[in-house]
């Protein structure tokens, strides 16, 4: 892949600001209608005034970078296919993207439940109900207790400000307050606090000097909505047009938040879930980075909005009820009909990105049978 990308138009930086304060206290006409807009041409923000203290952030980078720098046998004893719910380490080379390896290493984390075991995995080959193998245990390294905390402490004021800037979205589009909130209903036991689903991962990228080189392949991100710390090293791209990179240029204490698959298809494809990727770090430095995918329940199930807003798409590619319905059925290989179920559409990410997780491999089997 290294010799396909594309020249990278240099700035102005494309990415609008959201100022979550500001849109909270005293939201505008004109500025719900900017966001509006942002959400529909570019479909990547830079999240300011969230207040989520600076600290935070440095500290979920530095986790990353710690975890990272245990040893290789700690990582590998909790590696994700040692998990039948794709949470754990895996090595650079390892994740798939597009049919690729990436250029990273890995360390996946969810919400916790109770562990899933081998019965379960026999459950989901017989009812053909595998995305509830998602909500399982997380894995963490021996070596950092402290690394949990940490990471909880994080995804919970992460979930707190995604449902938040939900709140702001509905109002920027004229819906009603809890349209998009309205999937966040489950809980797993004991956190009556933490509805829906979650994932967290912690990123490393291997500095890689001469030609530019692929992180993370192109992809549309497959939840509700992304929210992305990184260090002061860039890379992270997106494409603004078809085959029209751009850089996203770090900021220190502000987060990118970008739109999935499911905001896409809710609003008949006027929130964009814009394709993104990474170019590995060119210095000697690695590349830390920690998206946060603020999830819906798993079993939520999702259909374009009827509303006339989202009827047709000015500026952007026009897409009618039909067309929308087309694009998905095709972008998901006809692995849905009448709706978009988010359970079915990760558990086929996660099966996509690690075809020797245990899962995916009784998942494949079962395909096979008659
Ligand atoms: O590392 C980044 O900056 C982005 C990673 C990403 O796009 C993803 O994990 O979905
Ligand atoms: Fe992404």
């Amino acid at each position: 892949m290294t010799d396909a990308i594309p020249h990278t138009l240099p700035k102005p930086d494309v990415v609008p600001e959201l100022d979550v304060a500001a849109l909270e206290d005293a939201p505008t006409a004109e500025a719900l209608a900017a966001l509006a807009h942002a959400c529909h041409t570019v479909g990547f923000l830079r999240v300011v005034n969230h207040g989520v203290p600076v600290e935070v952030v440095d500290d979920v980078l530095a986790a990353a970078s710690e975890v990272f720098s245990l040893d290789q046998a700690e990582k590998e004893a909790v590696h994700i296919n040692g998990s039948l719910s794709f949470r754990g380490y895996a090595r650079v080379g390892e994740e798939i993207t597009l049919g690729v390896p990436d250029f990273k290493e890995t360390f996946d984390v969810g919400l916790e439940h109770p562990p899933v075991g081998q019965d379960a995995v026999a459950a989901a080959a017989a009812t053909g109900a595998w995305a509830g193998l998602l909500a399982g245990a997380n894995q963490w390294p021996a070596a950092a207790p402290m690394l949990a905390p940490r990471i909880y402490a994080y995804m919970d004021a992460m979930r707190e400000l995604g449902l938040r800037i939900m709140t702001i979205l509905a109002a920027a589009l004229d819906l009603p307050l809890d349209t998009f909130t309205s999937v966040y209903t489950r809980r797993p036991a004991g956190r009556p606090d933490a509805a829906g689903f979650a994932l967290l991962r912690l990123l490393r990228y291997p500095p890689q000097a001469g030609a530019p080189r692929i992180g993370v392949g192109e992809h549309s991100d497959f939840g509700m909505l992304t929210l992305l710390a990184t260090d002061d090293i860039g890379g992270l791209q997106v494409e603004i047009e078809p085959g029209v990179w751009r850089d996203v240029p770090p900021r220190s204490g502000t987060f990118v938040l970008n739109f999935g698959d499911l905001l896409e298809v809710w609003t008949n494809g006027y929130i964009r879930a814009t394709n993104h990727r990474v170019i590995s770090p060119s210095s000697t430095m690695p590349r830390f980075s920690v998206p946060f995918f603020v999830e819906p329940d798993l079993d939520a199930t999702f259909t374009p909005l009827d509303s006339s807003r989202f009827a047709y798409a000015p500026g952007r590619r026009p897409l009618d009820a039909e067309a929308a319905d087309a694009a998905i059925f095709q972008k998901y290989e006809g692995r849905f009909e009448d709706a978009l179920h988010y359970g079915d559409h990760i558990f086929a990410a996660c099966v996509r990105s690690f075809p020797t997780n245990p899962v995916s491999i009784a998942w494949l089997a079962a395909q096979r049978e008659p």
